[in-house]
């Protein structure tokens, strides 16, 4: 307890902690899930730019004021440029070695060596793998339904199968199609790794409490399944590409380029029709890079590509499949834009130009990120002490190692913000109304130097699937959909509870 002391030293009101859990009792009952958790935080002291609360022992600032949270994610990024992670990296290398553990000139370089791999024009390369994934897993399902099999998906299972199969081969040069081979190995191990409801609370309690000690006696957050898995998976692909010169445009390729240093950034080709809720590249991820990234540190990208974008695209999925079963005129409105562009195809293959040509489907996947925002809070740690000036004459001081929390669905949900915020309403993102949102009220994917590498590749994704789906099927209700939906207990991630039961019921032409 003798952290306890911290914010009332400070003048800043906070919510009193209990011995070793600090402000977390109520997650660690398992009383609420990550939004309420969340929502409770931010509606506490509502009328305080700044609050208190406590991970178990330490003390963490609650940001709740937007032009607060940009001053210390963008302006002063310098201060504040890394995560809080308790993994360390001799036990766990793939993951804490990994973009989003990185930390201080070696996050910089590594963002700087990944961030090429992510522009529009790289994504329009490896488009032609998503669309691949797209059409042929629709069209197994529609076998499978001809032949019989029910049309009654759990949806999130449903999903994970598409973003499994899309990062399987664009993160690992592998080819699966969950739908027919539900067995495959990247499918069961992926699955269950990733899937942070599996992780025991207690678990999670100790590394945040003791990090040290769970290093020491060499303890890992993630089973060790996966590790090996793609360990001895992409070791042999690293090799298999270099030896026969395979080009497949996929990530692979874009990390052997960049081990080379032969990838840049190729601003000049950079792609109209971005889609609204892309983030962009930071000057930091823009700069040139000349250093040498071991075998391991370029696996620990993929491995973290592959942990980011698995649970929170297939999450996405499942809530915009959500919204279309409650939202039925949407449904309607996107599927006239997705018919409309298949029959300009006339037969032909559906290309990037036109999935980022779709005004509605963007207006209704930034909706959904704004209503369902995957990553709920987000941290930094302060890397370099500075004095916070703010409300006329307040100072705070910000010591290195302490962290901060910015509430994204919290802010996503504010009525003052958002009007109807309850509501799903793709209107807000029309031309009309998009501009008048800051990159701090809406911010999915984060916000300044450190957001999201993946929002194109993500956004590209959900879009490429929803035209395949969309055109193919209209999205119904069953007697066992629960409405509305309820979220496991657990503090880190949505994760929905019992999942959600679509009906897929074929159009005809
Ligand atoms: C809808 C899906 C996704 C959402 C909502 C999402 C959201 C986020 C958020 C909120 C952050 C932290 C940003 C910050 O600290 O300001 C983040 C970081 C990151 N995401 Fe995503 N993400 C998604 C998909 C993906 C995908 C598909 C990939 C990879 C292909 C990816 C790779 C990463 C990486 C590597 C980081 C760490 C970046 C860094 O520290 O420099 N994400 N993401």
């Amino acid at each position: 307890t003798n952290t306890f002391d911290y914010f009332e030293k400070r003048g800043i009101p906070y919510n009193k902690p209990l011995f070793l859990v600090g402000s977390r009792l109520s997650v660690i009952l398992k009383n609420c899930d990550i939004i309420e958790n969340v929502q409770q935080l931010y509606k506490e002291f509502r009328n305080d730019k700044i609050s208190g609360m406590f991970e178990y022992k330490h003390p963490v600032y609650f940001i709740r004021d937007p032009e607060i949270i940009k001053k210390l994610t963008i302006k002063e990024f310098e201060h504040f440029t890394d995560h809080r992670l308790v993994i360390d990296e001799n036990v766990e290398p793939l993951f804490a070695k990994g973009l989003f553990g990185l930390t201080g000139q070696k996050w910089k370089d590594m963002r700087a060596t990944l961030s090429p791999a992510f522009t529009g024009s790289k994504m329009r390369l490896m488009f032609n793998l998503m669309n691949q994934v797209g059409s042929q897993m629709t069209s197994t399902i529609r076998d499978q339904i001809n032949e019989g099999i029910s049309n009654e998906v759990e949806f999130k299972d449903f999903a994970k199968k598409f973003t499994l199969d899309i990062i399987a081969t664009c993160a690992f040069g592998i080819e699966v199609n969950s739908f027919k081979h539900p067995d495959n190995d990247f499918f069961k191990i992926g699955g269950k790794a990733t899937n942070f409801a599996n992780i025991p609370i207690y678990k999670l309690v100790l590394f945040f409490l003791l990090p040290d000690l769970m290093a020491k006696l060499r303890i890992k957050l993630l089973d060790n399944d996966l590790y090996e898995f793609l360990d001895v998976t992409m070791t042999d692909t690293f090799s298999e590409r270099e030896k026969r010169g395979i080009v497949r445009n996929d990530i692979i390729d874009l990390l052997l380029q960049a081990k080379k240093g032969n990838l840049t950034h190729d601003e000049d080709q950079e792609i109209s029709n971005e889609s609204f809720a892309a983030v962009e590249e930071s000057d930091i991820g823009k700069h040139k890079v000349k250093r040498n990234w071991t075998d391991e540190e370029l696996l620990a990208q993929c491995f973290g590509f592959f942990f980011a974008g698995f649970e929170t695209v297939s999450t996405v999925m499942t809530l915009l499949a959500y919204e279309l079963l409650l939202n039925p005129e949407v449904q309607t409105k996107l599927q006239h834009e997705i018919d409309k562009v298949a029959q300009s195809l006339n037969g032909k293959e559906l290309t990037y130009e036109r999935v980022q040509s779709m005004k509605y489907m963007d207006m209704v996947v930034s909706e959904t990120l704004r209503k369902w925002p995957p990553a709920p809070l987000v941290d930094r740690k302060c890397t370099k002490p500075f004095t916070l000036e703010y409300d006329d004459g307040k100072k705070l001081d910000f010591e290195i190692g302490r962290n901060f929390y910015f509430p994204i669905y919290a802010i996503h949900h504010d009525p003052v913000y958002y009007p109807n915020p309850e509501k799903f309403n793709p209107e807000r993102f029309s031309d009309e109304n998009k501009d008048k949102l800051s990159n701090v009220l809406y911010s999915p994917f984060g916000i300044g130097p450190r957001s999201c590498i993946g929002s194109r590749f993500a956004i590209l994704e959900v879009k490429t699937i929803f035209y395949y789906l969309l055109l193919n099927f209209n999205f119904e209700a069953t007697s066992k959909t629960k409405v509305p939906l309820k979220f496991v207990k657990v503090p880190t991630i949505f994760v929905i509870d019992g999942g959600l039961d679509v009906k897929l019921v074929p159009r005809t032409s």
